[in-house]
């Protein structure tokens, strides 16, 4: 297949004035994944966020004219079809196809909009069907594809997947199943073709699940997207890869735009606006509630909190952590050789100097005295392996991400010890004197830059590489949380 570097897409769909769904926002994907977009009009839609209000169909013949008013000039690369409407529009756009024959034909069957209204009549869904032989891929979600077999909507993947088999052998087209409608932590997609024309007959694509009710128009936008990648690449596995990653971009900044009151849009253009600086570590820290719940409830943090904490468990943990700092030191000194600017190179630089310098030395003072062990435990040495591992095989980003836990939880964990201990005034706590230390607001400044040096590492970095950073966040705010579990688990068998 011909590719090129600008596809010219034509986008054949109904309208939404509010520009989240139908031709508004195919235009947008079009635009946002390298395209060159055009558009003629099936149907007028008055809808917004909330739902469906009306629809007006212009006669098919003047949407016949507006299709060879712009095939008679324009090399089209591929089209895209989304909302019909009727089985007099479906015959029209049927008849266009056979006489233009584009390479590349990306059929959205459009049927019922997310508010529940109906895009399509029910008179015409075998039309739909008879379209499906000018398809190269067809993009229903579950409801539709049970429709298109004559078959309830499947329940679970394996159902949709056997159906979205069922629809590549009896039409001759490539599916792409969607999962979005099933329950679940992520949102499950599989490009399907009994026809041999995949390197496999299902290849799956998985994203996690955004928590977002702005959704609207999302399988008008997927359409879009990858009718304008494919006619680009030449390849649907490459394009869906391409566009699912672009699509959750879309979905995780979806609730910046805030257009209006239902189920809003999602954020087309979000690769090209930095998010706001503060984006990104509010998404880590949200992700990573259950786990600070988690720290606050094990009985090591009670145990120190209410002065009960064993002495020896106490010892191990300080022991652990003076060990801990001397490879966390590493991390951040290999963080300062990556950093792209002088003012980062300095920040972690300082980080790993005063690791040595100045915690280690406390931690050294509190020991005296105490008969520890000098061997890394086991948490202590996951935790290292992956903080070491950030730094050689992901990138600046990731290791950034990998380090700031132990800024943030250290800190946060400190200053709620801290205030609790004030609060109860006992002066004879016994480790009252450490939690006068832990809260320091010298490294609270410090855990500020921290974040905000994460922040505009994420706002410079790839959808991809910010998910990568997400990943490397929670895996160190879990093993913040087994750290101090540790000494339950570990200390009485290190004195042995
Ligand atoms: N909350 C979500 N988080 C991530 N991806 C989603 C979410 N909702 C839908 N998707 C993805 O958006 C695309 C459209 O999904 P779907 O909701 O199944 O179809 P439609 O929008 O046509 O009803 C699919 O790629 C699906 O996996
Ligand atoms: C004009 C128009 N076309 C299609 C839809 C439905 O779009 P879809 O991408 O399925 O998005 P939601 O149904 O999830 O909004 C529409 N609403 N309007």
């Amino acid at each position: 297949m011909k590719t090129r570097s600008i596809p010219r897409v034509l986008s054949i769909a109904g309208t939404d004035p509010s520009g989240g769904a139908g031709i508004q926002a195919d235009l947008k994907s079009i635009a946002a994944n390298g395209g060159y977009g055009m558009a003629a009009v099936t149907a007028l839609v008055a809808q917004n966020t909330r739902g469906v209000r009306s629809v007006h169909t212009p006669p098919a013949a003047f949407l016949l004219e507006q299709l060879d008013a712009v095939s008679d000039d324009v090399a089209i690369d591929a089209v895209k079809i989304g909302m019909l409407g009727s089985a007099d529009i479906i015959g029209t756009v049927g008849k266009w196809l056979v006489k233009t024959a584009p390479a590349v034909v990306v059929v959205d069957p459009v049927m019922v909009a997310t508010s529940g209204d109906r895009l399509l009549e029910a008179s015409a869904e075998e039309a739909l069907r008879s379209l499906l032989q000018h398809a190269d891929l067809v993009t229903p979600n579950l409801p539709e594809l049970g429709v298109l077999l004559n078959e309830p909507a499947a329940q679970d993947w394996e159902t949709a997947l056997a159906q979205g088999r069922e629809l590549s052998r009896r039409y001759d087209v490539t599916v792409l199943v969607k999962g979005g409608h099933l329950p679940g932590g992520d949102c499950p997609d599989a490009l399907v073709d009994v026809h041999g024309r995949l390197a496999e007959e299902t290849v799956e694509f998985r994203t996690e699940r955004v928590a977002t009710a702005n959704t609207h128009g999302t399988g008008c936008s997927l359409s879009a997207a990858v009718a304008t990648v494919q006619a680009r690449t030449g390849d649907w596995t490459e394009s869906l890869k391409q566009v699912k990653d672009w699509l959750y971009g879309a979905l995780l900044r979806a609730d910046e735009l805030e257009v209006g009151q239902g189920n809003g849009p999602i954020h087309h253009f979000h690769h090209h606006v930095a998010p706001p600086r503060s984006a990104f570590s509010q998404q880590c820290w949200d992700r990573t509630a259950g786990l600070r719940k988690g720290i606050f409830d094990l009985p090591f943090i009670r145990q120190l909190a209410d002065g009960t904490l064993p002495e020896a468990d106490f010892a191990y943990y300080l022991a652990q952590d003076a060990l801990y700092l001397a490879d966390y030191s590493r991390a951040l000194a290999r963080a300062s050789s990556m950093a792209p600017t002088a003012a980062e190179q300095l920040f972690w630089a300082k980080g790993a100097y005063n690791c040595i310098e100045v915690e280690a030395a406390l931690h050294r003072e509190w020991l005296t005295g105490r008969d520890v062990t000098d061997r890394q435990g086991p948490v202590t040495k996951q935790y290292v392996d992956h903080l070491l591992s950030a730094g050689t095989s992901g990138g600046y980003a990731e290791l950034v991400a990998a380090v700031i836990p132990c800024f943030w939880l250290y800190a946060h964990v400190g200053e709620v010890l801290h205030a609790q201990y004030r609060g109860t005034g006992a002066a004879d706590h016994p480790y009252g004197a450490w939690l006068d230390t832990y809260a320091d607001e010298e490294f609270a400044e410090a855990t500020r830059q921290a974040v905000g040096i994460m922040d505009d590492v994420a706002a410079r970095s790839s959808a991809e590489e910010r998910r990568r950073m997400l990943a490397a966040f929670e895996e160190s705010s879990l093993y913040e949380l087994r750290f101090f579990d540790a000494p339950r688990l570990y200390a009485a068998a290190s004195a042995e």
